[in-house]
Parts: structure tokens; sequence; C-alpha cells
């Protein structure tokens, strides 16, 4: 309750107020705390206003303080109090205005019906009082809040401070907090709860990743089966001496998605969740020929559109820092969550992130690493991508999920209608999008790297569903009426116009207002809008599940998923002897950014013999797109184990070497600089090659 609005102070005479300033007021209600307490018994305890019984009928209230020489005495501190006054009730006082008036004194308005006397409220909440019900007053200063709510009625005690945090919630986008442009821009609708990271809402780990795997994680049951793709031809060598050594198989049908289940989810989580060790150091290899550092990526691209492992700046950042809270000690609650361990383990924590770990012992941690322990972590983590198996390889080569710079210096009838391998294919966009671009009879993206090859396979889904939405699209301007179609014809006129008036003229803006105009009809108008998953439940539940893969008979042979096949395997034979047994099988085969990884890990022996195999492995005629990375690239990756330490320091045939070596030793006819495509990341501009092999001799 407040003194100083609400003093009350009782005279015999009429007491005119003033104003003085308020911190007067404050001093003087804190030091003189019995002044204030003889005021708050104007309000009893159980709420009741005790004024006139205490003291009849006569009061003043002053908004402030009552001044004037005859109504102040001064109290044994020296500090003046007010007089008590009586008080003629029937006299108006004066107050300032806005001041309250106690509707039991002062002049009274007569009512219209004399019978009903006022009621006065005795009930107050929160320090309130009836003179101020609000306790507004305690909103002024500090101190005087707190003086006067010391003591407040037991009718209206203040309310206790809850100690948990508050949680706020922050759209990501603040100029769309409820996200109604569409769940673009990456996880747009997702909000923030800075203070409680461990609770409340969390991201479903399943659900709005973007790309496949999310999608993977909604869709159901089993997967069709990508074509029968794995065909008739054979790879039949032997896994090489590294990872794993599995041989590769492709006499069987290769099952291109695993039954949507546990699988599915792990691989969503390796490519989304806990990947920053992987980010690291492909930033690092992006940069390690002394290019200035990779530009972070701030377009975020719409999740339901991002594939996996086109994994966004914001994904990444969350995944770093998410990383480095578990490094750092993060709350144990993540070791302990079903689950995660695994992953954890598959991913371990970065090195750098367990460098600052050591310096800075962290009270909270749950299980303290030993330093051979942590060494022995690092060790494992080099490893993990000691074959430049990066999961996030694509969200650093093309940041934003951008086109790959490199397809431009393709050519599509290199592949219409082609037999095409591509080695080391990573998590497959490169591969998925000759297939679904240029339409080879098949294609077949190998990786050393299993779980690489999974989430490769979820992306053929991925991929998928954007021929669906053309095909949809397409199929609706076929559908609609002439009718429908001079509606919206005409409100592409009026978009036009619009867009006419206040951008400038560039091409672009046709294009624009005829998408948003395909937009609205698909959302809206069309009748094929129950197709469009609505924006709202993809903020709330996640993007829609790609589609499912067509059973392979139902497709014509050639066409998009059907013609494109993942095979996890290692391309470097065991000896040179298996080198006869490679039979030709293909059109084209592309080799990009992969001889580092073959040369670290196999030496100038198992280069060799991977360059054997691929010209024994294409047709006559046929095409090896290579792009090989530099020699200054290597020295960064030298460390990794130990028997790519040996090699590095024995490798004599470096990258400048390679064409001769392929024209002059290997058998290719001829070759040609296809060029160097640009890239945002300036250690990825690397040039391109294509080798003949020439045509098959006659007999
Ligand atoms: C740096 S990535 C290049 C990805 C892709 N070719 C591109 O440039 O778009 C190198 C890939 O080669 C794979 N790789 C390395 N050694 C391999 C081998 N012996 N056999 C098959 N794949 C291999 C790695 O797993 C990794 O995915």
């Amino acid at each position: 309750m407040s003194v100083d609005k609400e003093t009350v102070f009782l005279s015999e005479q009429p007491v005119y107020v003033s104003v003085p300033q308020q911190p007067e007021l404050s001093k003087n209600s804190t030091e003189n705390p019995q002044q204030s307490a003889e005021v708050i018994n104007l309000t009893k305890d159980d709420g009741t206003c005790n004024l006139a019984k205490e003291n009849g009928n006569k009061m003043a209230i002053s908004d402030d303080v009552v001044t004037g020489s005859d109504s102040m005495t001064q109290n044994q501190d020296g500090i003046q109090n007010p007089k008590p006054h009586q008080q003629r009730p029937s006299k108006r006082r004066s107050t300032i205005s806005g001041g309250f008036k106690h509707p039991m004194f002062g002049k009274r308005r007569r009512r219209a019906n004399s019978e009903s006397e006022s009621v006065l409220p005795t009930n107050f909440l929160l320090g309130g009082n009836i003179f101020d019900p609000l306790n507004l007053n305690s909103l002024l200063d500090e101190e005087v809040n707190r003086a006067l709510n010391a003591e407040t009625p037991k009718s209206s005690p203040l309310p206790a401070k809850s100690l948990d945090p508050v949680e706020i919630l922050i759209p990501r986008d603040i100029t769309d907090p409820l996200n109604l442009n569409g769940c673009t821009r990456g996880d747009a609708g997702i909000v923030l709860t800075p203070f409680k990271s461990g609770g409340g809402r969390r991201r479903h780990r399943n659900r709005h990743h973007g790309g496949i795997a999310a999608r993977g994680g909604v869709g159901r049951g089993r997967e069709g089966v990508v074509g029968g793709i794995g065909g008739t031809g054979s790879i039949d060598g032997v896994g090489g001496g590294g990872g794993e050594g599995v041989a590769i198989e492709f006499n069987q049908s290769e099952r291109c998605l695993a039954p949507e289940s546990e699988s599915t989810l792990v691989s969503s989580e390796i490519n989304l969740q806990n990947s920053p060790d992987s980010s690291a150091i492909i930033k690092e290899e992006a940069t390690e020929c002394n290019f200035p550092p990779k530009q972070e990526v701030h377009e975020e691209k719409d999740s339901t559109q991002t594939p996996v492992t086109h994994a966004s700046h914001r994904q990444r950042k969350r995944k770093r820092s998410s990383s480095r809270s578990e490094n750092t000690g993060g709350p144990c609650w993540y070791k302990n969550r079903t689950s995660e361990p695994e992953l954890a383990q598959q991913h371990p924590p970065n090195q750098r992130g367990q460098q600052r770990n050591n310096n800075k012992p962290n009270p909270r941690n749950c299980t303290q690493q030993k330093p051979n322990q942590q060494h022995h972590h690092q060790q494992q983590q080099k490893k993990k991508f000691q074959y430049g198996n990066y999961n996030q390889y694509y969200g650093y080569r093309n940041p934003g999920a951008s086109e790959d710079a490199r397809i431009r210096v393709f050519k599509p009838e290199w592949f219409q209608g082609k037999e095409v391998l591509d080695l080391g294919c990573n998590t497959g966009h490169m591969t998925l999008t000759i297939a679904k671009n240029w339409r080879p009879a098949r294609i077949v993206g190998l990786d050393i790297d299993r779980a690489l090859i999974h989430a490769a396979k979820q992306n053929i889904r991925h991929y998928l569903s954007e021929v669906h939405a053309l095909q949809a699209r397409k199929e609706r301007n076929e559908d609609e009426a002439p009718d429908e179609k001079l509606e919206t014809m005409e409100k592409n006129g009026e978009e036009e116009d619009k867009d006419k008036e206040t951008q400038s003229e560039d091409i672009g803006e046709k294009e624009e207002g005829e998408n948003r105009t395909d937009q609205i009809g698909e959302s809206v108008s069309s009748p094929n809008k129950n197709r469009l998953f609505p924006v709202s439940l993809c903020v709330s539940r996640g993007p829609i599940a790609a589609p499912p893969l067509p059973d392979t008979p139902t497709l014509p042979p050639g066409n998009f998923p059907s013609n494109v096949t993942f095979v996890r395997g290692n391309y470097v034979l065991d000896s040179d002897v298996l080198l006869e047994t490679q039979r030709e099988e293909f059109d084209v085969i592309l080799c990009l950014s992969v001889t580092k990884w073959i040369h670290l890990n196999w030496g100038d022996t198992g280069l060799r013999r991977f360059f054997q195999r691929v010209y024994r492995h294409l047709r006559p005629g046929g095409l090896f797109i290579l792009e090989p990375q530099p020699w200054n690239s290597y020295s960064k990756r030298k460390k990794l184990t130990e028997a790519i330490y040996k090699n590095y320091f024995s490798i004599q045939l470096k990258p400048e070497q390679f064409s001769s070596f392929l024209t002059s030793e290997v058998g290719f006819s001829s070759y040609e600089l296809l060029g160097t495509p640009n890239s945002s990341t300036r250690g990825f501009q690397r040039p391109i090659y294509l080798f003949h092999k020439g045509p098959a001799p006659r007999k």
C-alpha cells in the first residue's frame, strides 16, 4: 500500500494539499515507518476500511503529503510529520487533480436512489487497498514500492515471485511471427525457448529437419523398391584394403530404401543433428589452401525442400552449439536420453570443442574424460572422416542448397540414356541431379560410407517429391476449367501490373508473379489444393513425408527414380590381379573430389589401381569425368591416420601428373579441361577434366 498517495491524516481542520516532489515522498515514507504503519492501519487485515471506526468520518485524503506549517509536527527524529487534523466531513477537500476522493467523505453526489447505500469493496489483491485498489503506487519507484509494500493486508498479499524463468517464444522471422508466408527459410516456424534449453519446446528429431530424412521419419511402413536397377551388370570387384573391405555386389537388385523405421531415424540424426564435427572439418578442408574462411551462409532454405545434408547455417550453428554443450559437459540428460548415446558415439565431439573443454573443467560434467580417453576420442573422430566421408559435404559445397555449379560444365547428352557410375557419391546430390534432370538409363552412386549411402537413398524421395510437385502443377493447369483459367490469367495480369509498378524491369519479375499465382492456386483455389501440406501444419507438425518410392515394375526404365541406385563399397581393389576381372560396364564414370582420399588412404599404388579400374570399367568411347583435389590440399589431412601419414610422404604421383598418367599409362586416348566452376567457397573451386576412352579397336 502506498503512503504518499494514500496518506490519510485525521484532522479537525480542513487540510489543503500540495504536491511535493516524489523523492521527498519516498524519503519520508521510508524514514518514518511509523507514519506508514498508521496509515496502513486504515485498512484492516481483513480488508475492511477502519476509517470510520477509528476516526469517525473526519479525514483528509492527500495525494501526496499534507503540508503547511499548521499541519506539520516534528517527530523525535526531527522529521516533520503532519499534525493530526480534525476534518469536517461535509467540506469538499481540495485535492490535486486525479486525486482519490473517498466516497464516504467530501461532497457526495446525490443519488437518484437514496435508499441504496454505497457498499465499498473490502477485498483487494496484490497489495491494493481501498485508496489504491490496483496498487499502482507500487509502480512509482522501487524504494517507495518496497516501503509501501513492506506490509500488506493479509487479504491482499503481494504475489510471491516465481523462481521459474519466463519462457519466451521468439519467432524466427519477426516480420512473420505466425509463419504465414510458408514454412520457408529453414525451420522458420520453430520458436526458440531461450531459458529452457533442456525442456519445453524441443526440436523433434524426426520431424522438421527439412529434407528427406525428416520426411522419412514421418513416413511409415516399408518403402517401395527403386527399380531393380542393380541390374544384370556386375561390378564384381572385391573390397580393398581400406574401409570395411566389402565386395561390391551389383548382381542383386539393390533396395534403394531401407524399411522406414529406426534406420531412417538414425539417418536423419546423422545428417541433421550430429554433424558439427564433419562440418568443422569440411570447413577446414575448404580453407586449407590458404583460402579465406568460408563465408557463412545466411540464406535459409525451405525446410520441406531441403534435402538431407543441405543443412542450413542455422541448423549447423545449432548443431555446433549442441555439440559444444556436450563437449563442455552439458547437462546429463543429453547422455541419458534414449538413443542419444549411440549417436553421440557415432559422431564424437569435435576436437576443438574438446580442447576447449580441457582448459575449462566443467563441474556439470557427467563423466570427465581422461586425457588418453580424449585422445582416443579424437583419433576416432579423425578416422571417421578419413575418406572425406563428410556427412554435410553438400551443405558446405552448395550453401543454402544452391545449385552445384559443376553441373554446368557437363553436357546432358553425355548422360541421356547412358549408364553412369558416380564414384564417391557421398549423399548423392550430384547423382540424383543427373538422374532426375538428364535421365540416364541407369546411374549408380557408389560410396565407401554406409551412412552416406543410406542418406543418399533417402534423398531419392526428396528429389521425387520435386518431380511430383511439378507434375501436379502441370496436371492442374490441364485440369483447370476454362473459366478458372481465365480467372487465374486475370489474377496473373493484376499481379504483374502491380509488380510492374513497384519493381524494376527485370526478367525474374514475371516469373515471380507466376509462381506466386501458382502457389495461391495450389493452396486456395485449386481442386488439388489438398496436395499441398498446409503451412500451419508444417509449422506445428513438421514437413510432410516425401512420397514413397513407386514399385519398380510400374515405372518405365530410365525414368527417375527407377534409373538410380546407391551402393556401398570400396572402389579400390585389394590387388592388381583383381583388375583382370573388371568388365566394361559404364559409358560415363564420375570421380569428383575423391582422388585425394584414395591417394591418402591407399597411396600411389591404390590410386593407380583405382584409375586402371575406371578405365576397364568404361565401355569403349566412354567418358571419365575427373575433378582432382590439388596437392596443397593434402597436407592438412596427412595426420588423420598412421597409414595416411606414411602414404602422404611416399606420394610421387602428384595431381598435376594425373592427366599424363591417365593418357600415357592407363590408356585414355585424350583429355580436355572442362572448366573450373565457381564456388562460393574458393577451396572447392577445382578444375574438372574429361578423359576419353578410345573406340573399341577394330578386329
Ligand atoms: C569429398 S567427397 C566427394 C563427394 C562427391 N563426389 C562430390 O564431389 O560431389 C568424397 C567421397 O568419396 C568417398 N570415398 C572415399 N574413398 C572411397 C572409396 N575408396 N570408394 C568409394 N568411395 C570413396 C567418401 O566416402 C566421400 O563421400
